[in-house]
């Protein structure tokens, strides 16, 4: 049998069970630490790392209250509340063993106990300590890669009235734990908006944890957001922690909640309610602390009339609302976006001396930009990679318009133009009209509709 690599540390005064205790988990466990003087506890802990600690209720002689191994529980546990500790009781003892489990003991096994069911018990412990080791560690490098995104790329640009009224409610809500919901249409920046609350909250040294709901299928959903134990299904091989268990102390950012249908709609509000989750096939409940912020292009309060979103669900979501307005909506921010996206790929490219000339600046704040910020930092992207010379005239951009006007012969062209690039981002998505959308910075119903246009089948 191969021996899991583990430092175990059994604390026991009396000798007989510290013999015992070695001789049964030797043969599964790489290194067993025993000790009988509970005050050398610090020191070990302090000096070293243990997977597992089997920890006795009484030390003194004649003591039975257990006092002293609740006592040296909360010790273990203020240095390091992700320790598995396993409480070592005396038959009887359930009340304490309960006891014990509040302060955070992982389990407890009754003295004398059954070699088998020792060594299970403590593999259990050492899969669990593993997968908080796991999640720790997610957290902290997500930690890193949100402190890196909060550089001038993701700056959110704007000037406009309205994202000026956005500014300061994001600076309002960012200071309180109130549930935020943004609406508006695809691309316009509502997760840049999302995490642009995390990052000014007292949660920002904590995980931004996002589920993009409208691409969890309704059977996923349940593990997907909660978790499983394993063997809960048979997929289940390992066991898993789901996104509201790994956004505890941050954010989390249910994207396109609009997408989610009534039963499982049910199932998110009593997490919401409750702060609390279940995994699946598990019973035991989990407390979670995170903010839910959450985002939707689809008209909620309609869905609620039409009977299609929970209305108790929408207003334990809505405590503050977040509209953000179409691209079209603000065109006094399209210039600001357009040298903002100008100067990140004229790096990205390295052709950093490239401008857009005033004819061309004019044209973009005349398109209508169905895809929004997206569209716009797609149409720059491609005309800087294009770019022949150091500016970017109206015809650096490709742009099938409502608004701007172009020639009949331009717009043959453009059409030609269009209907390749579609037919390419569908190959390319393997025919995931959905992907493909997002690529091109179109909305589905944009890219359905063109594809009539284009007679393009798929
Ligand atoms: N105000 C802004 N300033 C700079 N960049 C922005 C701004 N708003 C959006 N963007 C950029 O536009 C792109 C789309 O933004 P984002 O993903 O936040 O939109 P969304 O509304 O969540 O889109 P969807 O509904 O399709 O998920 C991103 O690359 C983002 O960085």
């Amino acid at each position: 049998m191969n021996k899991v690599a583990a430092n175990i540390l059994v604390i026991d005064d009396d000798p007989d069970v510290l013999h015992t205790a070695r001789i049964v988990l030797k043969p599964h466990f790489t290194n067993i630490t025993v000790e009988s003087n509970p005050e050398q506890i610090n020191f070990l802990i302090n000096h070293n790392r243990y997977e597992v600690i089997l920890l006795d209720m009484n030390y003194t002689a004649g003591a039975t209250s257990g006092k002293e191994g609740l006592f040296w529980l909360k010790n273990i546990m203020t240095k390091n509340p992700t320790q598995q500790v396993i409480m070592m009781t005396a038959y009887g003892d359930i009340k304490l063993a309960v006891e014990s489990m509040k302060i955070g003991a992982a389990d407890f096994v009754v003295k004398p106990w059954e070699n088998e069911k020792l060594q299970a018990t403590v593999h259990a412990a050492y899969n669990h300590s593993q997968s908080k080791k796991e999640v720790e560690e997610l957290k902290s490098r997500n930690s890193s890669l949100n402190q890196l995104l909060t550089s001038s790329e993701e700056t959110i640009i704007g000037h406009s009235e309205p994202m000026r009224r956005i500014f300061s409610t994001v600076d309002k809500v960012a200071a309180t734990d109130a549930n935020v919901l943004i609406l508006g249409d695809n691309g316009t920046g509502k997760e840049m908006i999302a995490r642009s609350v995390h990052n000014k909250s007292d949660r920002s040294a904590s995980v931004f944890i996002k589920v993009d709901l409208g691409a969890v299928s309704e059977n996923l959903f349940e593990s997907e957001l909660f978790g499983h134990v394993k063997g809960a299904f048979t997929d289940a091989r390992e066991e898993r922690t789901g996104r509201f268990e790994l956004a505890h102390g941050g954010t989390l950012f249910l994207d396109e909640i609009g997408n989610l249908s009534l039963p499982m709609q049910a199932k998110l509000l009593t997490a919401i309610q409750h702060k609390e989750i279940v995994k699946v096939g598990g019973n035991t409940p989990i407390p979670v602390d995170c903010r839910i912020v959450a985002a939707t292009n689809s008209n909620l309060l309609r869905m609620v009339a039409e009977g299609k979103f929970r209305e108790d669900l929408l207003y334990r979501i809505n405590t503050v609302e977040v509209h953000v307005p179409r691209l079209s909506d603000r065109v006094e921010d399209i210039p600001l976006l357009a040298e903002h996206f100008l100067n990140v790929y004229a790096q990205k490219y390295r052709k950093t001396s490239l401008s857009i000339n005033k004819r061309a600046m004019e044209y973009l704040c005349n398109h209508s930009w169905p895809g929004n910020i997206r569209e716009l930092q797609h149409a720059i992207e491609r005309a800087v990679i294009m770019a022949d010379d150091n500016v970017l005239s109206q015809d650096s951009f490709l742009l099938t318009d409502q608004r701007a006007s172009t020639t009949s012969s331009d717009s043959i062209n453009m059409d030609e133009v269009e209907r390749s690039t579609i037919e390419k981002a569908i190959a390319k998505n393997k025919g995931n009209i959905s992907k493909a959308a997002k690529e091109l910075g179109l909305g589905r119903t944009t890219i359905y509709r063109k594809m009539d246009k284009y007679g393009i089948r798929y």
